[in-house]
């Protein structure tokens, strides 16, 4: 069984209006995505700027309503955990993008990374701090680092607090939204390799959403291509970069930038091929709304919204 099942998920936003202050339209943030993730492994979802990824992720922890479809863990339907504090929203955490904002700059790191053991358990001070400062040599810090406050890091250690505080509750999985796109690029790697170390040691299963589709190649088995809330393609990574069907897929891939000189000029050609296709055959690959068609499997890890032909 996958350790995260998610089916037919919508969540969508009301747009009221009016005096009644009535909904008269909603935003489709989500409308009708399906995947699941297996034990241990990393799943990426990608897509441009408003394309759904992170409402996906937040309605997984709980911090977005659903409004259809199903998310399953460990086999349990999450839509009755809502609560913070049941024993299953420990086990799913989360990273976001923006370590800068997404730590509270007047705590102190111990009080930071010790809310959630506040949480879910009854520790000691002196047990407390003990354990604060075992995450931080995990994330490579120094115990001393306790008194200090966000503002005393750089970028690459603050989400090294950031994710210190996420394995706290020594969670199954880790939704890691965007998480070095605020990094300087320096720094993002050492920042990433450190994520597949720790997924490794404590057995994580990552939902790694980015549009950064290099990092993607780099760290995931599994991607799910998103656009305007739906899936256009879905496979593993050999599936999504070596065979790309969709055309949204086949620009996101030929945009990738390539440091080799023999191939940038092959990857130039492919992508005004690509551009051209997009152009011309739009109609073909979107419905009249400029929507995703529905996924169809054509082998059985790859899957792509492409019209019924016939
Ligand atoms: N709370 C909300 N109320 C209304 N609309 C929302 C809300 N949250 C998100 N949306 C809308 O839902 C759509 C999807 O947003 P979402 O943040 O999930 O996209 P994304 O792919 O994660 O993009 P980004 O990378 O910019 O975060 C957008 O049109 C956004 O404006």
């Amino acid at each position: 069984m996958a350790l995260l099942e998610v089916d037919k998920l919508k969540v969508h936003f009301p747009i009221r209006g009016g005096i009644l202050n009535r909904k008269i339209d909603a935003v489709k943030a989500v409308d009708g995505v399906s995947f699941s993730i297996e034990r241990g492994k990393t799943y990426g979802l990608v897509g441009e700027s408003g394309s759904g990824k992170t409402t996906t992720g937040k309605a997984i922890i709980g911090l977005n309503s659903i409004t259809s479809g199903s998310v399953k863990f460990d086999g349990i339907d999450l839509a009755g955990f809502n609560s913070k504090k049941t024993s299953l929203r420990k086990d799913i955490q989360m990273i976001f993008q923006d370590p800068y904002s997404s730590l509270n700059g007047k705590k102190r790191v111990l009080d930071i990374i010790a809310e959630p053991l506040r949480n879910f358990e009854k520790l000691s001070k002196a047990e407390e701090k003990k354990r604060v400062q075992e995450l931080l040599e995990r994330v490579g810090l120094s115990p001393e680092s306790i008194l200090k406050y966000p503002h005393q890091f750089s970028g690459g250690q603050r989400q090294r607090i950031g994710i210190a505080r996420a394995i706290a509750l020594k969670p199954k999985l880790i939704i890691a939204d965007e998480p070095v796109s605020a990094l300087d690029v320096s720094v993002q790697a050492q920042v990433l390799n450190f994520m597949q170390d720790i997924q490794k040691d404590l057995n994580l299963t990552y939902l790694f959403i980015s549009h950064d589709l290099g990092i993607v190649k780099h760290m995931c088995d599994d991607i799910g291509i998103m656009y305007k809330g739906r899936f256009v393609e879905e496979g593993t990574k050999e599936d999504i970069f070596n065979h790309p069907q969709h055309i949204y897929t086949k620009r996101l891939v030929a945009a990738i930038p390539d440091i080799d000189p023999v191939n940038r000029q092959q990857k130039k050609v492919y992508r005004e091929e690509v551009e051209k296709e997009y152009h011309s055959n739009y109609n073909e690959y979107f419905d009249h709304e400029g929507l995703a068609y529905q996924l169809r499997h054509i082998s059985d890890s790859h899957l792509v919204a492409l019209p019924q032909k016939g």
